[in-house]
């Protein structure tokens, strides 16, 4: 069957949320911040896009929090998110939407959209069915990795110490002439700190914001940038399995926050972080659940900003 297209995709978020409004269906909640990129020879080697030339690259950066709720909790089991607009000296721009999980919630957008669907409420109760959730469920075990993955791990104590993944396979294009699949992952350099089981009762629903202007008054807050190559037999396509942790990994740039916005909103609003036309020299793999984001992305935020 083809793939639902970017209106229907959409419209299965509206279905559940109710219409899209001046908000994000997904990661409302969030900060935006500037900061700046700059490739390892590594990078510059691995990749002839213009954002690893090495030079300092300008960046739109913006942290969120997972979910439909523009008020969603901070400690919620939920994924936190570190997205990115490299802006290049040359013109062109990468845009990427990072999550603080290592996997993806559907394994296809038929999924996804399927998954909603079920989750829709019942007209006579206001609530989704629960029969018609568990027999969604059942029938795509796949759904359910993610949020395994989540309940098994404590939320992050800050937006600088999870790492986020691109979960997704991109196609790089090296200085060789040879393409190479990979995933990314921004490692934190603070270190990965997580919140005790103490502190997700204690610490309240809106840390992470603040916690970030301080840390960023004080220093900038680091992240390596780090590639992981597939092996033998490992899925390339599907975005609910993670590839085994000894596949080769190379750090290929270092991203610094500089500056945090003094409130919600600001210049990352307009901002999709996935648009159409990427820098050259990385490419979207045939990953359907990839290749189904960007012309999502671009209805969900002409919805948003109509
Ligand atoms: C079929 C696959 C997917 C669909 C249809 C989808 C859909 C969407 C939509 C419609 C938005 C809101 C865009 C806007 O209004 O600006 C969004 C945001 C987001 N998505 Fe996805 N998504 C998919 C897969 C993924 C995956 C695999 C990841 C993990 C890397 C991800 C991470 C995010 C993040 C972090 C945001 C918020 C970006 C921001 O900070 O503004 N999504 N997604």
């Amino acid at each position: 069957a083809d793939p639902p297209s970017p209106d229907a995709i959409v419209d299965a978020f509206e279905a559940v949320l109710g219409p899209i409004t001046n908000y994000r269906p997904s990661h409302p909640k969030g900060t935006c911040a500037v900061g700046h990129f700059t490739a390892t020879p590594d990078g510059t080697r691995l990749t002839v896009s213009p954002v690893f030339s090495g030079q300092r690259i300008p960046t739109l950066i913006r942290f969120g929090v997972g979910g439909a709720n523009p008020n969603a909790s901070d400690v919620a089991r939920s994924t936190r998110s570190l997205s990115i607009r490299f802006d290049t000296p040359s013109g062109d721009v990468w845009e990427m939407a990072n999550i603080s999980a290592p996997i993806f919630g559907a394994p296809t957008p038929q999924a996804l959209v399927d998954g909603l669907l079920a989750r829709r409420p019942d007209p006579a109760t206001g609530q989704p069915n629960a029969e018609r959730v568990a027999a969604f469920v059942a029938a795509n075990p796949a759904t359910t990795l993610q949020g395994r993955w989540l309940a098994a791990n404590l939320p992050p104590a800050s937006w600088a110490t999870t790492p986020y993944w691109g979960v997704n396979t991109f196609m790089f294009r090296g200085q060789d002439g040879q393409v190479r699949p990979a995933r990314w992952v921004f490692e934190p350099r603070a270190g990965v700190q997580r919140l005790t089981e103490e502190q997700v009762r204690t610490i309240g629903t809106n840390f992470l914001a603040d916690e970030m202007r301080r840390r960023v008054a004080t220093a900038p807050v680091e992240f390596d940038m780090v590639l992981q190559f597939p092996g033998q037999g490992d899925d390339l396509l599907n975005p609910t399995i993670a590839w085994p942790d000894d596949r080769p990994r190379t750090v290929v740039g270092r991203l610094a926050v500089t500056e945090v916005s003094a409130g919600p909103g600001g210049p990352c609003d307009p901002v999709s972080f996935l648009i159409l036309d990427q820098a050259p020299g990385i490419t979207m793999s045939d990953d359907p659940t990839l290749q189904a984001r960007a012309s999502a992305y671009a209805v969900s935020l002409s919805r948003r900003t109509r």
